[in-house]
């Protein structure tokens, strides 16, 4: 039991701390003064010396030669000032809560007994070198989160360590004052975690690394696995712990990895903002960041690609063939489409310089042709373009008397002339013509640029065309008719024509292409994210593993929330997955305790899953869910206009989520006048209001403090195949959650939770 002598002396130790960090953080911030003085001061420097002597030709060469050193110069007092800037923030985080945690332990073989006091960076004393706080990724750290009182052991450099865990103590410690302190031997204390999940909800998710849970720190702290699934209920802290994750690997391997290297698929812009703080609160920069619509755009410049938001919104695709699109069955079929190929089937095209065919594809085709067989389709390509490249070459030689380049000679001023010399001195021409020559070379080459960016760029073969091809003989499962088939390629002929592509196409018609190429990969990524990968299909998870060669592979969802598709189970799912990309180290963690909502609300929740029995509800206490079934369309309005006064006296944020964009729009107009609410729409960033109105796509991964469903009828829920979208409108509600209804309710709420009174139904007779 704590006792008041144990306070006060765990006081004195934070008012300790605090006095250090204040003269940690006045010290540090003269040296972001001094970093930011020093790079001005470079900059200044640098921009006066990139204008000197920039327009005499006999300077230039020793001009990019020293703006190379500038350059280099520069982006050193930059990192330097970062790196400070950093430092100071890390700081100022501390004082603001130095740690969370204490661990006593005794390791075995020695006598002393060691405190450890634990927060979310290390802090030195440097006087004694030793450690006032200890990183909460450090290797010893991971005893708090993982072990019970008693004999536990932990990684060293020197292998295991065996220890024993003598006491664990949690703080809350605000404005260098502890609040609560108290001792347990469980992973983290409930009490604690009861405090932190009854707050009200926050424009941005939090760093959840005081309380972290023992399976989310497996997640946390794996590092042997390079496909690591994660499936995890709703609100089980899945994103959290991807961050914390990350947070993780940039500490564990800090001089192999940097934030670079790492890439998260996020859902939406909006919730790419929402977890935009949780690693600079952790003292981290953030991961790269990119939505499947914005990765696909870059790889398909000119071509607008259907968003997964849109494709959400179009109910007009047929779902078997978006299924076998999707499938890995079609990415391997494209595989042996490809194998297969011969050059006769290769859709080549003519390379054209000033309105006339320059290489003819009959000829491009010859040289592919000739090529060994055995080759692996990149190295064929590459072959053919060196051979290209070649043949340029011989007619760059070949024009330098043409006409075209004489005339342009002629017109050349004096300066352009000496332009052209350069980098040569007059001893390397034996006579005037040699000097001409070499002019005429220049010139000659750099008009056939053109020839050669479109070898280069591979202009010569036409990628659609030939998925087009491959769609034309694609080998159908019974389920799909061939004149239902024969229409939708027809629509990705028809689409094509106004640069446009459905979700559906864009990673198979990718994979074929740069399968082809072989190009395009990015082997700098090491650690791939994808969150809600729910929502993906396995040919895009195929098409990333052929781009992100080197990555790992971290995907995170819920199969309960798919959206796209009918509920899945996980070990179905990572099946699916370990198949599509086969790994030496696959790894399957379960989440299934919930924290998001309160105890009635994920009771609920659960419900209308078929085996929702697993999913664990956390013990927070909370209003049972209501439902109100309405006569008719305009008391359903007056009970959602009476429901929205009655949450927004509380302070909450209040949002009602609809299940498609009309309805959002429609509901926007109506109230507009008398609340002013925020209508999220698909390009939205930020939530700056109360009350807010969104589709269910766009709330994915976000929460609220109330939740209003609107219009849960049987209408718009009629079956199964909604069942994903309910779940996940319900499962967004931290504190209260409302579901407003016409009379003939959605069959989803079942009978089971109606009659356990896990919703109060409220009905309004007509
Ligand atoms: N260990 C924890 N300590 C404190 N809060 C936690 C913890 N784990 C989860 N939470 C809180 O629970 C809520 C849900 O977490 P998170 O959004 O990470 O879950 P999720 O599994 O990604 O949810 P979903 O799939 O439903 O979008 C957040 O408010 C998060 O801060």
């Amino acid at each position: 039991m704590l006792n008041n002598q144990d306070e006060q002396q765990e006081q004195q130790r934070v008012t300790f701390i605090s006095d250090l960090l204040n003269q940690k953080i006045n010290k540090t911030k003269q040296d972001v003064e001094d970093a930011k003085t020093e790079a001005q001061k470079v900059q200044k420097n640098y921009g006066i010396n990139t204008s000197v002597n920039y327009l005499e030709a006999d300077d230039r060469i020793e001009t990019k030669a020293d703006l190379q050193q500038q350059r280099s110069l520069v982006n050193k007092v930059v990192e330097d000032e970062n790196i400070v800037k950093r430092q100071l923030r890390t700081y100022q985080e501390l004082k603001h809560s130095p740690y969370f945690g204490r661990i006593d332990i005794k390791d075995e073989g020695y006598d002393e007994i060691e405190q450890l006091y634990i927060g979310t960076a290390s802090l030195l004393d440097d006087k004694t070198g030793e450690f006032l706080i200890h990183d909460w990724r450090a290797p010893i750290s991971s005893i708090y989160y993982n072990g019970n009182l008693g004999k536990v052991s932990y990684e060293t450099p020197n292998g295991k360590q065996n220890t024993d865990l003598l006491k664990k103590r949690q703080f809350q410690i605000k404005d260098g004052q502890i609040i609560n302190m108290f001792d347990t031997n469980e992973t983290v204390g409930d009490e604690l975690l009861q405090k932190e999940l009854s707050d009200k909800s926050s424009e941005q998710l939090r760093n959840i690394v005081a309380t972290i849970q023992r399976e989310q720190n497996d997640i946390i702290r794996d590092t042997k696995s390079d496909l690591l699934v994660v499936q995890g209920v709703a609100g089980s802290g899945k994103t959290s712990a991807l961050l914390q994750r990350i947070a993780f690997l940039l500490y564990h391997s800090r001089d192999e990895l940097n934030a670079s290297q790492i890439i998260l698929f996020s859902p939406n812009l909006l919730f790419s903002n929402y977890i935009r703080d949780v690693l600079p609160s952790l003292g981290e920069r953030n991961m790269r960041q990119v939505t499947l619509a914005e990765f696909f755009a870059q790889r398909l410049k000119g071509i607008k690609v259907q968003t997964l938001f849109s494709r959400f919104e179009s109910q007009t695709t047929n779902n078997q063939i978006n299924d076998l699109k999707g499938s890995q069955t079609f990415i391997n079929q494209i595989d042996d489409y490809l194998n297969h190929l011969t050059e006769k089937q290769i859709v080549f095209t003519d390379i054209y310089f000033q309105g006339e065919i320059f290489f003819a594809k009959e000829e491009i085709q010859k040289i592919y042709g000739s090529l060994n067989s055995n080759l692996q389709l990149a190295d064929k390509l590459l072959q053919t373009k060196n051979k290209l490249i070649k043949a340029l070459k011989k007619r760059v030689q070949a024009d330098i008397h043409d006409e075209w380049v004489l005339e342009k000679m002629d017109s050349l001023s004096d300066e352009e002339y000496h332009n052209y010399l350069i980098d040569t001195k007059p001893s390397d021409f034996e006579d005037f013509d040699a000097e001409h020559d070499y002019i005429a070379k220049k010139i000659a080459k750099e008009h056939l640029r053109i020839v050669y960016d479109a070898i280069y760029n591979n202009s010569f073969w036409d990628p659609f065309t030939q998925y087009l091809n491959f769609l034309n003989q694609v080998v159908l499962p019974t389920e799909i008719n061939s004149s239902d088939w024969q229409t939708d390629v027809a629509q990705f002929q028809h689409q094509l024509e106004f640069h446009q592509m459905r979700l559906a196409d864009a990673a198979p018609m990718l994979y074929l292409r740069d399968k082809f190429t072989g190009e395009n990969k990015n082997n700098n990524i090491k650690y791939l994210f994808i969150d809600e990968v729910q929502d993906y299909s396995i040919a895009e998870i195929m098409y990333l593993k052929l781009i992100f060669n080197n990555a790992k592979f971290n995907l995170i969802g819920d199969s309960e929330q798919a959206i796209f598709k009918d509920v899945e189970s996980a070990p179905q799912l990572l099946k699916k997955l370990n198949d599509a990309i086969p790994v030496k180290h696959p790894r399957l963690i379960n989440l299934n305790r919930s924290y998001r909502s309160t105890y009635p609300i994920t009771t609920f929740a659960s419900s209308l899953l078929p085996d929702g029995e697993h999913i664990e509800a956390f013990n927070r206490d909370g209003e049972k869910p209501v439902l109100y079934a309405e006569p008719n369309q305009t008391a359903s309005f007056n009970r959602l206009q009476q429901v929205i006064k009655d949450k927004l006296k509380l302070q909450d944020s209040v949002a009602i989520i609809t299940k498609d964009r009309q309805e959002a729009e429609t509901l926007y107009r109506k109230l507009r006048k008398n609340f002013d609410p925020l209508l999220v729409s698909d390009s939205a960033r930020t939530i700056d209001k109360k009350l807010i109105i969104l589709p269910v796509y766009l709330a994915k991964g976000m929460e609220f403090d109330d939740i209003i469903g609107w219009d849960i009828s049987k209408e718009n829920y009629p079956n199964q195949h909604s069942l994903g979208i309910l779940y996940t409108i319900v499962t967004r509600a931290m504190h209260s959650l409302t579901l407003i209804s016409n009379q003939t309710i959605s069959p989803l709420i079942s009978n089971n939770a109606i009659e356990n009174n896990l919703i109060k139904i409220k009905k309004v007779e007509k």
